[in-house]
């Protein structure tokens, strides 16, 4: 009798994802991130470095690595990021450590970067990058929920506004698209992406042996 292998459920010898979320500013990635970090335990976040500095609230080396543009720069020189961007003015990247030696242990990495971030990763190891983008119900709604937010200056939602179309310009360099009008709905979307993928058979690598098990010729 096969033994059914517990990567049946999809938590064991599996390879993990990178699951990458981008949105135009304000459309809401870092709320359906933090939603989907505390409803999937086996899911870390990707933290980025970054120049900008930090919002009220926000913590570094959880929300991000702040730091100076000198040290970014020093970073970019060591090989320290998988892939950085400038956006908003400011220095963005993805450190290399942690994530790679996880993926290979069957660990998932969040990823909340922009475009070029998302196309440098997917070049680079396309088979692990699920792409996924969200997308506002209106540009109205997106400037209500930038001014709600409360966070940045009226010059800045306007900077943030102004480069909203030309971000969801990107829109087709994604695996899926979801727009988040309401946010359980969209949330509930997102995690079923996100289960179909840890479903996918390429990356479940701990069922060849079931499977060939399965093909024995009975006797
Ligand atoms: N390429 C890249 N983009 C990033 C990274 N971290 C954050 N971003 C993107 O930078 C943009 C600005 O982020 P942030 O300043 O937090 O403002 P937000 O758009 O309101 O979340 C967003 O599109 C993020 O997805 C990173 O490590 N690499
Ligand atoms: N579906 C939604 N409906 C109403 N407000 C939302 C929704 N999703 C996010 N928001 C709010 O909009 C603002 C921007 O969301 P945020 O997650 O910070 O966006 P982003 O990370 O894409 O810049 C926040 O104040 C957040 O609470």
């Amino acid at each position: 009798m096969a033994q059914i292998p517990e990567t049946h459920d999809d938590t064991l010898h599996r390879r993990g994802l990178m699951f990458i979320l981008s949105s135009p500013s304000g459309a809401g990635k870092t709320t359906i991130s933090r939603k989907l970090l505390a409803h999937d335990e086996r899911m870390g976040m990707s933290v980025s470095v970054t120049t900008r500095q930090p919002r009220p609230g926000e913590i570094d080396g959880k929300d991000y690595i702040f730091k100076t543009q000198e040290q970014f720069d020093q970073m970019v020189e060591d090989g320290h990021f998988m892939e950085w961007a400038h956006v908003f003015g400011h220095s963005y990247g993805t450190p290399k450590s942690q994530i790679k030696a996880g993926l290979k242990e069957g660990r998932d990495f969040l990823f909340d970067i922009d475009w070029q971030g998302t196309q440098q990763l997917y070049q680079k190891s396309e088979t692990d990058v699920v792409r996924v983008f969200l997308l506002p119900p209106s540009l109205d709604e997106l400037r209500r929920r930038l001014t709600a937010r409360g966070t940045d200056s009226a010059e800045v939602i306007a900077g943030r506004m102004a480069r909203a179309q030309a971000e969801i310009s990107h829109w087709d360099g994604y695996d899926y698209v979801v727009v988040n009008d309401d946010i359980d709905t969209c949330f509930d979307k997102v995690v079923q992406i996100l289960a179909a993928e840890r479903l996918s058979r390429a990356r479940q690598t701990g069922l060849i042996g079931f499977v060939r098990e399965l093909m024995r010729p009975e006797v």
